[in-house]
C-alpha cells in the first residue's frame, strides 16, 4: 500500500532556556505551595523572561512523583494559570527522577518530527505536600455508601467502618516490590562496589562548592525565578566540606559498609523546573538564540527484583547504547551531567564503565568505557547541595548544562539520570 505522507528528516531542537524556582528544603519555606503553585511559577517565569505572553505554544509536557489525585492533569491546570495562550496543549508524565528529562525526549521528539514548533517541559515535586491517600478499608466503605440508593443503604454500608480503616496511607519513599528505599537500595549497590565513605564526602563537598561558585559568578541568574522571598538553593552549604562531612552518622546500610549519611545524600526537597524547546526556524522567528542542541536520548531498565543489579543502576546500562548510536565514546565529552541521588549512585556508575568485567558480562562490550576526567563533572553542582524535587531535576540539569555548553562557546554534554523502578534516562546536548 503506498504510504499517505511523505516521511520527513528530523529537525534540529534547539534548547532556547530554562528556569527554576530556588530548590527548598522540605517542611521549609514552600511547606504551603502545591505542585500547581510551584509549577506555575515557574512556567510563568520562563514566559516572562523570553516573551511568551498569549503565545501557542505546540505543547507542555510536565509532571510530579508526588501527585495528588485531585491533581488531574496538573500540566494543562498550570497552563491555565500562566500567561500562555490557554490554547496550548498541556499533559503530564511520570518517570520518576527521570520526569524532567522524559518530558523534555517528548518535547524535543514532536519537534524534530515536526509535529510542533516549540513547546515546554518541566516538572515539579513538595515532599512537603505529599498525597496522603485513605486506607483501602475506608476507601472501599466510602464507594458503598457512595453507591447507595437510600439512607438506609448508606447507614448499612458505613457501619463497615472500623477504627483501623481510619489510619491514612503516607506515601513512603520505598519501592513496592522490595520495601526498601531508595538509600537502603544504594547501599546496598554502594557495599557491593566498594564505594567509600571518603569517595562520597570528596563528591558532596564538591557538588556544594561547585554550586556556590556557579551562584557567585552570576551563573544562575537568567536561569532563576526567586520565589516565596527565597533566591538560592537552601540545601547549598558553601561551607561544607569533607571534615564536617565526615563527622555525620550513616544513615543507610549496616555495619562497616554503612557510609551513606544526611550529607552525600540528597534531602527531601520541593521546587520545579521548566526549559523551553523549539525548532530552529521558531527560535530565529522569535528572536531567540539556542543555547544548545537536544541530540539525542535513551532509556533502560534494570531487573532489580529478580536479579542483582542495583536498583538505580540502569544509566549504566542506558549510556553506552546512547553512545553507539551517535558513533561516541564516553571520552568525546566536554561535560558530565551525572543526577547526585546519592554520592554513592554517581561514584558507582562511574566504576561500573571503568570495569572491564561489568562491560563485558552485563554490557556486552569488548573493553570497558573507561574513566571521565572528573573535572568535568557537574561542574555548576548537583543534586547534593541544590536538593532533589524529584520530577524538577530534569529540567534543572537540561537548563544548566546548555547554559554550561553556550558560556563555553561549544562542545558536547552527556546527562545521566537514575530513576525510581530500575530504570535510567540519559541524553546528549551539543552546542
Ligand atoms: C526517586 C528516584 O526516581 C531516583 C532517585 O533520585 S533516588 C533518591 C531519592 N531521594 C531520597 O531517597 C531522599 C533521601 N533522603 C532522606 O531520606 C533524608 O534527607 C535523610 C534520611 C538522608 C536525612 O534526613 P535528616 O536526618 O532529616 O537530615 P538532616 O536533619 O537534614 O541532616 C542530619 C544532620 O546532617 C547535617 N548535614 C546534612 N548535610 C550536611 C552537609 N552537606 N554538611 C554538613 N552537615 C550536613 C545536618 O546539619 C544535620 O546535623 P544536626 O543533626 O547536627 O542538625
Amino acid at each position: 500500500m503506498a504510504p499517505t505522507t511523505t516521511p520527513r528528516a528530523p529537525r534540529r531542537v534547539a534548547i532556547l532556556g530554562g528556569n527554576r524556582i530556588p530548590f527548598a528544603r522540605s517542611n521549609g519555606p514552600y511547606a504551603k505551595a502545591s505542585n500547581q503553585d510551584m509549577l506555575t511559577a515557574t512556567v510563568d517565569g520562563l514566559v516572562a523572561r523570553y516573551g511568551l505572553a498569549g503565545e501557542r505554544l505546540g505543547e507542555v509536557v510536565a509532571g510530579a512523583v508526588l501527585k495528588h489525585s485531585r491533581d488531574f492533569n496538573l500540566t494543562r491546570e498550570t497552563v491555565l494559570g500562566t500567561r500562555l495562550d490557554p490554547a496550548t496543549p498541556a499533559y503530564d508524565v511520570q518517570q520518576a527522577c527521570g520526569t524532567g528529562l522524559e518530558a523534555a525526549i517528548l518535547v524535543a521528539n514532536k519537534i524534530a518530527l515536526g509535529q510542533i514548533d516549540a513547546g515546554i517541559a518541566g516538572g515539579v515535586d513538595s515532599a512537603s505536600d505529599a498525597p496522603i491517600a485513605v486506607s483501602e478499608g475506608l476507601r472501599q466503605t466510602l464507594l458503598a455508601a457512595n453507591r447507595a440508593r437510600s439512607a438506609t443503604e448508606r447507614a448499612k454500608a458505613l457501619t463497615g467502618l472500623r477504627p483501623g480503616h481510619l489510619v491514612p496511607s503516607i506515601p513512603e519513599n520505598v519501592e513496592p516490590r522490595t520495601g526498601l528505599s531508595m538509600g537502603e537500595h544504594m547501599a546496598l549497590t554502594a557495599a557491593q562496589w566498594g564505594i567509600t565513605r571518603e569517595a562520597q564526602d570528596e563528591l558532596a563537598a564538591a557538588s556544594h562548592q561547585h554550586l556556590a561558585a556557579a551562584y557567585d559568578r552570576g551563573f544562575f541568574d537568567d536561569l532563576l525565578t526567586p520565589y516565596l522571598g527565597v533566591s538560592r538553593d537552601t540545601n547549598l552549604r558553601p561551607d561544607s566540606d569533607v571534615a564536617k562531612l565526615s563527622t555525620l552518622k550513616p544513615v543507610f546500610g549496616k555495619g562497616p559498609d554503612a557510609t551513606m549519611t544526611a550529607g552525600n545524600s540528597t534531602p527531601l526537597t520541593d521546587g520545579a523546573s521548566a526549559v523551553l524547546l523549539a525548532s530552529e526556524e521558531w527560535a530565529t522567528e522569535h528572536r531567540l538564540t539556542p543555547l544548545a542542541w537536544f541530540v539525542d536520548a535513551e532509556t533502560a531498565a534494570v531487573d532489580y527484583v529478580h536479579g542483582d543489579e542495583g536498583l538505580l543502576m540502569a544509566p549504566a546500562y542506558a549510556v553506552p547504547r546512547l553512545l553507539a548510536r551517535n558513533g561516541l565514546s564516553l571520552q568525546d565529552f566536554d561535560y558530565y551531567e551525572i543526577h547526585e541521588a546519592f554520592a554513592a549512585t554517581v561514584l558507582t556508575t562511574l566504576k561500573a564503565w571503568e570495569d572491564p568485567d561489568f562491560c563485558r558480562e552485563r554490557l556486552g562490550l569488548d573493553a570497558p568505557l573507561g574513566s571521565i576526567d572528573r573535572s568535568r563533572l557537574n561542574v555548576n553542582g548537583s543534586s547534593l547541595a541544590a536538593g532533589h524535587p524529584f520530577a524538577a531535576t530534569g529540567g534543572r540539569i537540561v537548563a544548566s548544562l546548555a547554559k554550561q555548553l553556550e558560556e563555553a562557546g561549544g562542545g558536547r554534554g552527556l546527562i545521566s539520570i537514575c530513576a525510581a523502578g530500575g530504570q535510567g534516562v540519559v541524553a546528549i546536548l551539543e552546542a
